[in-house]
């Protein structure tokens, strides 16, 4: 279980008091995650998620709590993060920056398929579409610049071929991202990590309803096609090979391209995107397993499968039906 900071009933009671959500009755640690400690906090008014953030500061957090305030305010699903009389939605909790925000609906869809993907697509259009005009800016923290500080970290723990596949493909990116068709994507607040644990849907099998987007904290201004990428890659393949299963993949475009039609550079660059997007997780990933942080119970993600999206994006370019 990933809770890093452990917090207790009357912590968490001191906490909300100020925040207008009602009495404390119930407080249990969320075992999933790998970023943050995560709490579900109920009160006599309903439930709510706290998060106490491990990794970002109190100078970044501003950008992706408003971004979540900014999009719930559009009709966007997203958690909501409760303010102070004060109107403050970052707070303090043990000493390190905490917020509470919405408990969506719902569970994780972790089997999807077309009907799913279509959801997750349209949603990511209009979610685009909303973010455009949101005023602050920070980049990915996860981007280019990051893969490039931490791939030669992870380099002495890869066998000879695992390191000449990174470095080429870093080699790569470095390049594409230095091309004028690469730098005139469309971009705006992207979420860049919308795996299936971070959407929520509700209802009876076959007839669910997506509820929500959930954990922005990996969100930055970057291209959109690096988010459908980013989605693609976890939505639309198959886990057990990283192939990508293409009527899926299709059917997610098709619904993003209702709200947002892609332009002609982003469909020429979607394979490249999907390839960075296997990169920037297997480095992640990578970083995470074997150079671990403290954490009362964690479990890194295996940092082999997106070795092998990568891999299969590499093979198997795959760009959207026309
Ligand atoms: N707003 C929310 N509504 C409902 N469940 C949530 C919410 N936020 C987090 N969770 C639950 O907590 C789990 C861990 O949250 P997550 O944001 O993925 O953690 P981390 O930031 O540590 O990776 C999620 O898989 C989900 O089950
Ligand atoms: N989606 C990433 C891990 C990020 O962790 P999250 O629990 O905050 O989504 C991956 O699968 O590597």
């Amino acid at each position: 279980m990933a809770v890093f900071t452990e917090v207790s009933l009357d912590e968490a009671r001191a906490f909300i008091a100020p925040l207008d959500v009602g009495t404390l009755t119930g407080l249990r640690g969320i075992g999933a995650g790998i970023e943050n400690t995560n709490y579900f906090v109920t009160t006599d008014r309903g439930e709510y998620v706290l998060t106490i953030f491990e990794r970002l500061t109190f100078e970044q957090l501003p950008f992706y709590l408003h971004l979540m305030q900014h999009l719930a305010r559009r009709g966007i699903p997203v958690p909501d993060p409760h303010a102070d009389a004060a109107g403050e939605i970052l707070h303090t909790l043990k000493g390190k920056p905490a917020a509470l925000v919405d408990k969506l609906e719902g569970g994780h869809q972790l089997a999807p398929d077309h009907h799913h993907c279509e959801q997750v697509g349209g949603m990511l259009a209009r979610m685009h579409l909303a973010g455009q005009d949101y005023p602050r800016h920070q980049p990915n923290l996860r981007g280019l610049a990051w893969w490039a500080e931490t791939v030669p970290l992870v380099l002495p723990y890869l066998t000879a071929a695992q390191h000449t596949l990174i470095s080429e493909e870093l080699a790569f990116q470095q390049e594409l991202a230095d091309s004028p068709a690469f730098q005139g994507l469309p971009a705006g607040p992207i979420h860049a990590d919308l795996f299936r644990d971070n959407v929520m849907f509700a209802g009876l099998p076959g007839h669910e309803r997506l509820t929500g987007f959930f954990d922005f904290y990996f969100a930055g201004v970057d291209s959109f096609l690096f988010d459908i990428a980013v989605c693609l890659n976890d939505w639309c393949i198959d886990l057990d090979t990283g192939a990508l299963i293409e009527d899926r993949a299709a059917a997610f475009v098709a619904a993003y391209e209702r709200s947002r039609p892609l332009e002609g550079n982003e469909v020429r660059l979607l394979p490249a995107l999907m390839r960075a997007a296997a990169l920037r997780f297997w480095t992640s990933r990578l970083w995470d397993f074997h150079l671990p942080r403290d954490a009362a119970l964690l479990q890194p993600h295996d940092p082999a499968h997106f070795e092998r999206v990568l891999q299969a994006r590499i093979d198997n370019p795959w760009h959207p039906p026309r």
